[in-house]
């Protein structure tokens, strides 16, 4: 980790785990009350993947969010009410805040708060591990901070033991921590650049060889996947962004070689600075032959992730990749039951049951996509074959292009991809 003059280094460490935090959206029109469940399990997701339980949930159906707070005068009395009474240690607001919100709502709740930016920075920051995702996500949370650091410096009043009023820092000695930010961060994108054009040499020297890239939701089982074919050992866990530094393996199936990579999950409602931020980690995704878009089939939401995946490719540029759709954990799906089975069933129990028909939905989407969807499960292996002889038919393809006398010089020189084993 990088080295910073005391002040600077409190205020870049994420504050020590709190315990209880309570959770807050706003209801858009249209919304159904199921979907906003569905929302806020998500919310409450990231918020213990941060470390902290979530207690209790406000919501208020509202078409904007109020300028000054957020949520409505009636909805914070109550949520601060709320805060106080239980001890609360942090506010977590399922949108981005600005820095006057974010000032205003401290003001009043006199807890930590957290809006998604912050709260998916602070994820990132404590999983980062190459020194690339690292200085990404450091200059990014440094820029997100900048403007708010009036809030910052209560945070770090509170810890240091503070009563939690304001006015601990004076403006003078803010301005100071403003300039070493603002110094801090040119010193993070030169260092950041260095990095990167390592990077693209080394990314240069892969040329000559198929990359396929995994893409998709955040906890959907890329990295499950990857250990399956790869043999490898990444971290897979169920929490979300498990994953943050893209990882490159060199698979050979069928004696053709290729680059396989795993990287950083997407999730709905990614700050467009976030990944902005994490553009050349996304340059795995970006030079892609071929991405496997994997979808968590068993969650509830699976549609909308697979909307929010082909939306954030598109917003990087690569949105019109061959891609292989790839529906895993096929063994926590309930499969429409035979003819049997339903006949001993009363309409109610089935449509209760919301059983997926895969058929169907394998029909669909080889319509849209022109490839036949595979269903799996990374986890026990189910159905892999079938998984690799897609793949490797769609790898062919793409290393046809690239060699198109590949009968011929069926030899590879894997020699030059050494550093990827
Ligand atoms: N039941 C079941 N669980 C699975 C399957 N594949 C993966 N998992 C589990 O799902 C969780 C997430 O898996 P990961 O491989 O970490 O998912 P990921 O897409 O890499 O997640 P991020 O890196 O966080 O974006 C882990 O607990 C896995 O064990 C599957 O086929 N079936
Ligand atoms: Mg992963």
């Amino acid at each position: 980790m990088t080295k910073y003059s005391k002040k600077l280094q409190k205020l870049h460490d994420t504050a020590p785990q709190p315990e209880t935090a309570v959770l807050v959206a706003l209801l858009r029109q249209g919304q159904s009350d199921q979907k906003a469940k569905e929302y806020l399990e998500e919310l409450a997701f990231l918020t213990e993947t941060l470390g902290a339980k979530s207690v209790y949930t406000f919501t208020q159906r509202m078409e904007r969010p109020d300028v000054k707070t957020f949520v409505g005068s009636g909805k914070l009395e109550e949520i601060k009410n709320y805060v106080t009474h239980f001890e609360v240690n942090m506010v977590v607001f399922d949108d981005d805040l600005s820095p006057s919100q974010m000032r205003n709502l401290e003001n009043e709740l006199k807890v930590k708060v957290y809006d998604r930016s912050l709260l998916i920075l602070d994820i990132f920051l404590n999983r980062a591990q190459s020194a690339q995702a690292k200085t990404q996500v450091e200059l990014a949370r440094f820029q997100y901070l900048l403007p708010r650091l009036t809030n910052m410096w209560t945070h770090l009043e509170r810890q240091r033991g503070g009563t939690g009023t304001r006015g601990g820092a004076g403006e003078k000695e803010i301005e100071t921590d403003k300039r070493d930010i603002r110094s801090k961060i040119t010193l993070l994108k030169a260092k950041l650049e260095e990095i990167e054009k390592q990077g693209a040499t080394q990314r240069k020297g892969r040329k000559g060889v198929v990359r396929v890239t995994l893409v998709g939701y955040t906890n959907v089982g890329k990295s499950t996947l990857m250990n399956l074919i790869t043999k490898s050992n990444i971290l897979a866990e169920n929490k979300l962004f498990a994953t943050v530094d893209s990882t490159v393996r060199k698979v050979v199936l069928n004696n053709i070689p290729f680059l396989l990579s795993d990287t950083v999950g997407f999730i709905r409602k990614l700050p467009t600075h976030l990944i902005e931020s994490f553009k050349s980690t996304l340059d795995e995704i970006r030079e892609a032959e071929l991405l496997v878009h994997v979808v968590d089939i068993s969650h509830p939401n699976f549609e909308d992730h697979i909307t929010v995946v082909n939306q954030t490719l598109d917003e990087i540029g690569a949105g019109e990749k061959p891609m292989i759709l790839v529906f895993n954990k096929v063994d926590l799906v309930k499969k429409m039951p035979t003819e049997v089975e339903r006949q001993n069933m009363s309409d109610f129990e089935f449509e209760e049951a919301n059983f997926l028909d895969l058929e169907k939905l394998s029909e669909a989407y080889a319509k849209k996509t022109g490839i036949e969807p595979v269903f799996m499960a990374a986890h026990d292996g189910t159905n892999v074959e079938l998984f690799r002889e897609v793949l490797i038919k769609e790898v062919k393809k793409q290393h046809m292009k690239m060699y198109p006398h590949y009968l011929e010089d069926e030899v590879i020189d894997m020699s030059q991809f050494k550093d990827m084993e």
